[in-house]
């Protein structure tokens, strides 16, 4: 869907990336991750024009970029961003219909819109005529996103979108993006910082160092795969035992024996990170697992969550 081939940007004689070779699938979640003034951001924004690029080729559905008028271009291309941007003046439905109004959308078609947004970021409907100001950061980032989705944009691009959020919000967004990745199957670009994010989110991570690429490939592959210390070190030995139980589902891990064990059963989508925190919060040995329906599909030993981090660290 989106293709760079070569290219580089500078600003001012200083080289912001160099000679990149990119290529985010349709429908895939990719994730830009990388050190401070790595050149994620001006990755990112190469993409809608907000940045020109000099030099090298960058395909949107096998159109270089440059090819297609810039409003056209944006129009089909969602952008939210950390500090939201939202106008202050305008109520939550006005801003999340700022791209509906200006392509001149039906009011009543504009309404729907606003409301099937709202509840799809889980947004309560009596806060459509709210102001930003009255809004909780976690909301005003919600609304932030269905601003950038309101239009059926093909591409989401998110640049470090819940930066300013506690850790608590932040991860209940994450599992917001996540459905709503499910559900729409857009494709989305963001960029984060923040590796457990890039972790939890990506169906595909590009890591940055210094404008280049350094590695890109599933998050399981730059975790057991790294190309070089630095993708090693910047996984984090210590914890890469705990950064892979996250990229694990309990369905991997569980014995196919149901009705071994008593309490609250886990989800087998569930991930082994989420069940050991449950494991040491609920100081148990095994758990019973249920299925989607919420029928029993198997028992997850604590000790297997251990073995798999213990083989992982022997093998690192
Ligand atoms: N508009 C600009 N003018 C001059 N230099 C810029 C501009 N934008 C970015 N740069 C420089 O380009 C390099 C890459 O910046 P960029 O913002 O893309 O990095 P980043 O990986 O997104 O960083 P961070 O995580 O800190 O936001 C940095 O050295 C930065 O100072």
């Amino acid at each position: 869907m989106i293709e760079f081939q070569n290219v580089n940007k500078s600003f001012a004689g200083q080289q912001a990336v160099s000679d990149l070779n990119l290529h985010f699938a349709e429908g895939a979640f990719s994730v830009l991750i990388g050190t401070s003034g790595s050149g994620k951001s001006t990755t990112l924004k190469m993409i809608n024009r907000l940045v020109e690029h000099d030099s090298g080729m960058i395909r949107f559905a096998g159109e270089e970029i440059r090819s297609l008028p810039v409003l056209e271009l944006r129009r089909r291309m969602g952008y939210a961003i950390q500090s939201i941007g939202l106008f202050p003046h305008w109520t939550v439905a006005q801003n999340i219909a700022t791209v509906p109004q200006l392509q001149k959308w039906r009011r009543q078609k504009i309404s729907e819109r606003v409301e099937e947004l709202m509840a799809l970021l889980g947004l309560d409907s009596t806060l459509r005529d709210r102001y930003p100001h009255q809004l909780s950061g976690g909301q005003q980032q919600r609304v932030g996103v269905a601003r950038a989705l309101a239009a059926n944009p093909q591409v989401l691009l998110m640049d470090e979108p819940f930066g300013a959020l506690d850790p608590v919000t932040r991860s209940a967004l994450q599992a917001e993006m996540t459905r709503i990745h499910r559900i729409l199957g857009r494709t989305i670009v963001l960029v984060t910082h923040d590796i457990d994010e890039a972790l939890r989110l990506a169906d595909r991570l590009v890591l940055m160092d210094g404008g280049r690429v350094v590695q890109q490939g599933t998050p399981l592959s730059l975790l057991t795969d790294p190309a070089s210390d630095f993708v090693r070190e910047f996984f984090g030995r210590s914890e890469l035992g705990v950064r892979l139980l996250s990229l694990r589902s309990v369905a991997d891990c569980m014995r196919p024996t149901p009705g071994l064990a008593l309490g609250e059963p886990l989800q087998a989508q569930m991930n082994l990170r989420e069940a050991l925190s449950l494991f040491v919060a609920r100081r148990c040995e095994i758990l019973p697992v249920v299925d989607e329906t919420g029928a029993p599909c198997g028992t997850l030993y604590f000790r297997d969550l251990l073995e798999r981090e213990a083989a992982h660290e022997v093998g690192a």
